[in-house]
């Protein structure tokens, strides 16, 4: 919005009701930071619920983890949930679903920001141009800000010299240089640990147990040997586990075919179509699954769905 008619419409509407606050107004028609807003978690949990297919635990521990920090009014640090499973599972799209429920314009608000890897820092020999960059972005963000939220992808593929620069801001400080980062949020996706906690989603299977008995402590052995042991993950080179300052880790099971279906009617209702079962069988049919003998999971998830739609 530009400045003059944002302030000729509040002008007009303050006029108008005579009632509400310049505040309020304003952000009726810009994009306000509302740090103290509560999070709306029932909203949340309905929109998990619905739209986030095969995912349980994350699930879970997402509400979890985001109703007791945004209900806590002096948190300690910022939130550190670390997201990992196979791809195409849901991590960015629960980050998007997170992301909308903390500041409405969700991916596209000035509030949130997507780091990607090899997007956004791709030079090995620019690592420190990147941190410096990145320091500085966090820092006037978290200034202007208190509860923007930062989404890493691929931080498998994340130089450890990044995480290092990110290290200071995700610590149990007050403030670093005058700025508060405690009610940040920051959110990490890896495709680290991602086959052993396909692992043990097949043995469950092969046990003939339901994957919604799975528990979180099913996996913590899992992701301590694959992703906190693991000395060629850039987690484990950061130092950020050993210091404990990812407060979640989240595991995202890997998506059969009944999730790959309910993925395909969800993409079609969201392009306004009818539901054809016909059409939902056909795409979820086309996707590959393994192991070789059982075919269970699906090894893209749900990420080629739309794609695949466009040719029916
Ligand atoms: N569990 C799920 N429930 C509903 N939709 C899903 C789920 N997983 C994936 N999708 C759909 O597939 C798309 C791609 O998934 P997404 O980008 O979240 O995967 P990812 O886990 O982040 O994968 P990668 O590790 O490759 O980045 C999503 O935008 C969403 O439409």
């Amino acid at each position: 919005f530009e400045p003059v008619s944002v302030a000729i419409a509040i002008g007009a509407a303050s006029a108008l009701t005579g009632y509400l606050s310049y505040k309020d107004l304003y952000c009726r028609f810009a994009e306000c930071c509302r740090e103290k807003q509560p999070l709306n978690a029932s909203a949340l949990k309905l929109e998990l619920e619905e739209k986030l297919f095969g995912q349980h635990l994350a699930t879970e521990v997402i509400l979890k983890a985001l109703t007791g920090f945004r209900n806590n009014p002096n948190p300690k640090k910022p939130l550190t949930l670390s997201l990992h499973g196979w791809a195409g599972t849901g991590k960015n799209f629960v980050s998007q679903i997170v992301a909308e429920n903390l500041h409405s314009k969700g991916l596209k608000s000035n509030f949130v920001h997507l780091f990607v890897s090899t997007l956004h820092f791709p030079h090995e020999q620019q690592i420190k141009l990147y941190q410096d960059q990145l320091q500085t972005w966090i820092r006037g963000n978290v200034s202007a800000c208190a509860s923007s939220m930062f989404i890493f992808d691929e931080m498998d593929k994340l130089h450890p010299g990044i995480i290092d620069a990110i290290k200071p801001f995700l610590d149990y400080y007050e403030q670093v240089d005058g700025v508060s980062y405690r009610k940040a949020i920051f959110i990490f996706l890896s495709n680290a640990g991602g086959d052993l906690i396909t692992k043990t989603a097949l043995d469950f299977w092969r046990a003939g147990r339901k994957r919604e008995d799975i528990q979180l402590k099913d996996l913590e052995h899992v992701l301590s040997v694959g992703v906190f042991n693991n000395k060629h993950s850039g987690l484990w080179h950061s130092g950020l586990i050993d210091r404990n300052l990812i407060d979640y880790f989240i595991p995202f099971l890997p998506l059969e075919y009944t999730h790959v279906k309910e993925c395909v009617r969800a993409e079609m209702r969201a392009r306004g179509s009818t539901v054809d079962e016909d059409i939902v069988t056909r795409v979820a049919e086309e996707m590959t699954f393994f192991p070789k003998d059982e075919k269970i999971y699906s090894d893209k998830g749900c990420k080629t769905v739309q794609s695949r739609l466009d040719f029916h």
